[in-house]
């Protein structure tokens, strides 16, 4: 029997200054301006994307104390920016990505109540644990997370957040005008929570939501991600994985994983971040995508890229020669602050990096843009559909959050040219199929309510 065609989920993502955009080209607009935010959303939305994505930076980065112009993050509130775009938006999901270490459930679980009510339903949480002490210091004095307590805090935030929004039940605002009865109950919002990260008590504050749980995604991919995201907590992962070679075996684990713990098949989507570069021809693509590449990553650029893995000064080395012939040093004193630390075993990474580059023949920035370069289609619309296509029915991922190298119209040309060829296969929506993001992206209302009972 041949297993029907995978529908793509496709989440659209809008970068700030960093090394995935181009600041300095002369189409390219504010990454700070509402005007840019509203632009990219209605274009994912006029391709009929499940979501709006944005990724969280909550310390401006730093080398050797000092903050680098190639990597400013320096962005808008998350949740602000996506209240504004739910009033001139209508279908499209609004995902934010706000870290569980720095925040309060109390807070956090308000803000996105909040924002799923003036949405009509479209809300979504991505789950990050950076935990490091100098993202900390802007938070509480000397306050952060033994990296190993991440996703034990993760999860007991996330179960909190859950108590929250069930501490309204959909019924509960009777609003009767003939009896004057407002509210169906007196304990309304009531909640009690004990555990090694929160003793809170008390009564939320917002009315049941229309998703009740806003969609739930993590990105974290050690084995304790990994488990968190599969194991009934999040809705979905996203994945930093956008060849099919590393694609593959990780949708694999997360599926086991999922099945270890008893959740239907295809219950944790995965969804990596992807980029595109389309060309009338493969060639014009190839010679388009080499000369974005080398706007998206200086020859600086492409040093302190590498630096977050040596953990080492590596300015004296030549971006076009070699790759540097000292070893990590992963214990020193950090050379760069406030990036997500992916790559965990500097040792092992670098000595991958080193087997790929005499492979291939790379130089350090021809590395650097290998590896954090995140684009994979590269080719005609043609070409693009059907990679991605092929990603998707060959279990690589269930979708893509897009991104583009031009904030903020680079979706623009994805979205003439590429949406329509895989609607006209059967793999994207031509219309949105209900009012909700879970209505959009088939996953079903939380109804673990068990929350509402336990001590
Ligand atoms: C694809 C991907 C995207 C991420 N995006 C962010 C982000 O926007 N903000 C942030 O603070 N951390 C981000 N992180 C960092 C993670 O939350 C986490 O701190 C890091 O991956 C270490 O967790 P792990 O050991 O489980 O991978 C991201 C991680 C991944 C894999």
């Amino acid at each position: 029997m041949t297993r029907p065609r995978k529908q793509i989920i496709l989440g659209a993502y809008l970068g700030g200054v960093n090394h995935q955009t181009v600041w300095s080209d002369p189409a390219a607009g504010s990454q700070i301006e509402f005007a840019s935010f509203q632009h990219a959303a209605q274009t994912a939305e006029r391709g009929k994307f499940d979501f709006f994505f944005l990724a969280e930076g909550l310390a401006l980065r730093e080398r050797l104390g000092q903050i680098f112009d190639q990597d400013v993050i320096g962005r808008p509130d998350n949740i602000t920016v996506l209240t504004a775009l739910a009033a001139v938006t209508s279908h499209l999901g609004l995902i934010a990505t706000v870290n569980a270490t720095f925040n309060e459930p109390y807070e956090l679980a308000r803000q996105l109540a909040t924002v799923d009510h003036l949405s009509g339903g479209r809300a979504g949480w991505n789950i990050v644990t950076s935990s490091d002490a100098f993202t900390g210091g802007n938070f509480r004095r000397g306050g952060f997370l033994k990296r190993e307590d991440r996703y034990t805090r993760a999860e007991e935030f996330l179960a909190v957040a859950r108590r929250l929004w069930d501490s309204w039940s959909a019924d509960d605002v009777l609003a009767d005008t003939g009896s004057g009865q407002f509210l169906r109950r007196p304990d309304a919002g009531e909640f009690a929570f004990s555990g090694k990260q929160f003793d809170i008590s008390g009564r939320f504050t917002v009315p049941r939501s229309p998703q009740g749980h806003p969609v739930i995604l993590q990105a974290g991919v050690s084995a304790e991600g990994r488990e968190f995201a599969a194991g009934g907590g999040p809705d979905a992962i996203f994945s930093p994985f956008h060849t099919l070679a590393e694609a593959q075996p990780f949708y694999r684990d997360i599926q086991e994983r999922s099945a270890r713990h008893g959740r239907p098949a295809g219950s944790t989507k995965v969804l990596p971040g992807a980029a595109f570069v389309l060309g009338d021809s493969e060639a014009d693509a190839v010679e388009r995508h080499r000369e974005i590449a080398l706007a998206q990553i200086s020859g600086r650029g492409a040093q302190i890229l590498l630096e977050t893995v040596w953990n080492r000064d590596l300015s004296g080395y030549d971006p076009d020669g070699p790759l540097p012939d000292v070893d990590p040093d992963p214990t020193g004193p950090l050379v760069i602050q406030g990036r997500a630390r992916i790559h965990q075993d500097a040792l092992d990474t670098v000595s991958k990096w080193r087997a790929l580059a005499a492979s291939n023949g790379f130089s350090l920035r021809q590395l650097a843009v290998h590896v954090f370069g995140h684009t994979e289609f590269v080719g005609t619309p043609t070409q693009v559909a059907d990679r991605l296509d092929a990603f998707v029915q060959n279990d690589g991922s269930d979708g893509f959050i897009i991104g583009s190298h031009l904030t903020p119209t680079g979706l623009d040309e994805f979205v003439d040219k590429v949406v329509p060829l895989l609607q006209e296969r059967g793999s994207l929506r031509t219309d949105y199929d209900g009012t909700t993001l879970r209505d959009n992206l088939g996953i079903p209302a939380y109804t673990d309510r068990s929350s509402l009972t336990a001590a």
